[in-house]
């Protein structure tokens, strides 16, 4: 018989990999269990499937991919030979044909046990039923005498789908005495309390100790927040570890009767504002770095969102890695020069003036026979943000500085940016925060510096940037509120459409004015193919353009803002219920 043991220590290894660094994530791996040896562990716990990075999309479908992982998993697993602690690490692994979504259990030099995904999420960012198969409910694995549940991210999910199984209910009905998920959560705002309140369902359900251990990391339009956490079977906290940055931290347990306990570190958690600007530093950081970029530049205009955008730059990459290009123009005012030089000067980072008049000029020129007798339009004030677009792709090309494109999601949302113009660049921070979000978080900025940001403390970006009306600048007196409704009631507006996806009776039920919401929404279908070509950025909010909201471009459907009747049942034949069985088969 197995001695019972006492004490039980895990090391949580909330980590940064790299998505398809399958030798990079190891040496991570490595590093982490030297350090949950020194701490005394039996077990280290890896987030999901961080040998190969989550999520991988369809690079997990290479074969070529599939075997890398397999051979990096192997060789972690013969280490494990030297009495050091076991390893719980995610990795895709095929069996009989069948790619799963796995956790690995590595133990005295084998793989001691594989656990597979069993809840495939399939809505918003999420399409692992596109690239997994489904795995079967399981009991524990066993972990140096001890009966550890090891359920994989969404496996503790169970509001999403009617055929979700109950993977937690199944580990506690076989004898697992501790849960410990690793997962692949995006971030969003406010997630954290919707986290707390599944893993609570699950320990309320179970009686057990919970371990949701997240991974921390910027891939492409998501962030990953870390934010770690520890419940005890009573659902008391545990522990907490900390948002947005690294974390190898070791829980020890110990058993009292039947149950275990652990304590831990309590790390304060940002909210709010505060995390969305977090999001928005990692999410940057991490693609300039990830994708190798020595650096950003990005035009600075003396208004909001370029000013905003380059305090995020400076404090994901620091102020030598940022260059500011301001490129006036005949409607560009004297106080945007000095703005944009006095943020420039606020952040440390290299700055230029160049003027774009001639090459404004030389293109009407070559225009102006195609253009003759026909009237200035928004055709003159596009040349302008395309001129600047190309300077910045000149220079980038030049340095090999990536471009920060600045749109917000305001502007994306109603198309009021140039294609090829001021829509180019790499890679956009602000591109899930809505305008009223902006001018938040560049007085929160001037306020508070993050933990961990590289820019300097105190009041980087001028109060002037902050108060004046916001402007394109791309005619004579031109503000943003002559073609738009104040940026409180748009937002609303929008955050009702997109997020909510309300009708658009509702909203107007609501109190908006019938016309603009008609008319926002028009502009928000017309910008799909805009949008279809704009860089990717950092997503914040519970429903991002890009991989949460996928809408046609060909798309004649319009909301007409009236109430249709509602559906008449009477009109439907649907046989008897035997028949509808049969044909679903
Ligand atoms: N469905 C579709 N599929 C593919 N392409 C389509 C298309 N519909 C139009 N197009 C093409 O797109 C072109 C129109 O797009 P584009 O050239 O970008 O130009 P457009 O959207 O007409 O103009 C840019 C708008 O953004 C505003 N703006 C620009 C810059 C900065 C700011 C600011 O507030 O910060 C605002 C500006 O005031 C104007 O309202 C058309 O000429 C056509 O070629
Ligand atoms: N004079 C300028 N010099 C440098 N870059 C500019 C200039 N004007 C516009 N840009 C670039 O194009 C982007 C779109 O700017 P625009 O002024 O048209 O609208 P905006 O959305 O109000 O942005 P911002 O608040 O940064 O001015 C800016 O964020 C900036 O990166
Ligand atoms: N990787 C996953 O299974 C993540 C899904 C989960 N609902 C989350 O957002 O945290």
């Amino acid at each position: 018989m197995t001695e019972r043991l006492n004490a039980f220590a895990v090391t949580l290894a909330q980590l940064n990999p790299t998505m398809g660094d399958i030798e990079g994530n190891a040496a991570k791996a490595r590093a982490a269990r030297v350090q949950a040896a020194a701490d005394g562990a039996d077990l280290v716990l890896f987030p999901e499937l961080f040998i190969a990075g989550y999520p991988p999309e369809d690079l997990v479908q290479k074969p070529s991919f599939q075997a890398a992982c397999r051979a990096a998993i192997e060789a972690l697993a013969r280490e494990t030979a030297d009495g050091g602690p076991a390893m719980l690490i995610g990795t895709p692994w095929v069996e009989e044909g069948r790619l799963y979504n796995a956790c690995a259990l590595l133990d005295g030099g084998r793989i001691a046990g594989l656990r597979f995904k069993c809840n495939l999420p399939n809505y918003g960012v999420f399409d692992e039923k596109r690239l997994f198969s489904r795995g079967p409910a399981a009991g524990p694995v066993t972990v140096r005498g001890v009966r550890v549940g090891v359920p994989i991210c969404e496996d503790i999910w169970l509001e999403e789908s009617e055929d979700y199984e109950n993977v937690v209910e199944t580990l506690a009905e076989t004898g697992a005495e501790i849960i410990l998920v690793p997962n692949g959560s995006p971030y969003a705002r406010d997630k954290a309390d919707v986290r707390l309140s599944v893993a609570v369902a699950r320990v309320t359900e179970s009686g057990l100790p919970l371990v949701y251990l997240n991974q921390v990391c910027g891939q492409d339009e998501l962030v990953f927040d870390g934010a770690s956490f520890a419940l005890n079977g009573d659902l008391s906290l545990a522990a907490q570890l900390p948002a947005f940055a690294e974390s190898i931290t070791t829980l020890h347990f110990t058993r009292s009767g039947d149950d275990w306990r652990c304590t831990g570190p309590i790390a304060a958690q940002p909210e709010a504002d505060y995390a969305d600007y977090a999001a928005c530093v990692l999410g940057l950081r991490d693609y300039v770095a990830k994708n190798g970029f020595p650096g950003v530049l990005l035009g600075i205009s003396g208004g909001i969102d370029s000013a905003l955008c380059a305090a995020i730059a400076v404090d994901a990459l620091g102020s030598d890695q940022v260059h500011g290009v301001m490129l006036p123009y005949r409607y560009t005012a004297a106080s945007s020069i000095a703005d944009a030089g006095e943020l420039a000067g606020h952040l440390g980072i290299r700055y230029e003036v160049l003027p774009i008049a001639e090459a404004v000029t030389g293109f009407e020129t070559i225009l102006s026979g195609v253009f003759k007798n026909l009237p200035p339009d928004v055709t003159q004030e596009n040349l302008q943000a395309r001129t600047r677009g190309t300077l910045l792709m000149a220079i980038s090309n030049k340095t090999g500085l990536m471009v920060v494109t600045t749109g917000n999601k305001s502007e994306m949302s109603v198309g009021y940016a140039t294609l090829y113009g001021d829509m180019n660049g790499g890679f956009n921070p602000i591109k899930d925060i809505y305008k009223t979000q902006v001018f938040r978080l560049a007085s929160l900025r001037n306020s508070w510096k993050p933990e961990g940001a590289l820019g300097p403390a105190g009041e980087v970006i001028p109060p002037d940037i902050i108060t004046r009306p916001p402007t394109a600048e791309l005619r004579e007196n031109q503000t943003d509120q002559d073609s738009l409704p104040a940026y409180d009631a748009l937002d609303a507006i929008l955050e009702r459409l997109i997020e909510r996806e309300e009708p658009l009776d509702i909203i107007i039920a609501a109190g908006f004015d019938r016309e603009t919401v008609t008319r926002i929404d028009h502009l928000l279908n017309v910008a799909e193919y805009k949008r279809r070509q704009a860089a990717p950025g950092v997503k914040v909010t519970a429903r991002n353009f890009g991989r949460d909201r996928r809408y046609p471009i060909t798309n004649r459907f319009r909301d007409k803002g009236e109430q249709l009747a509602a559906p008449d049942e009477t009109l439907v034949s649907r046989g008897s219920k035997a028949s509808i069985d049969a044909f679903e088969g």
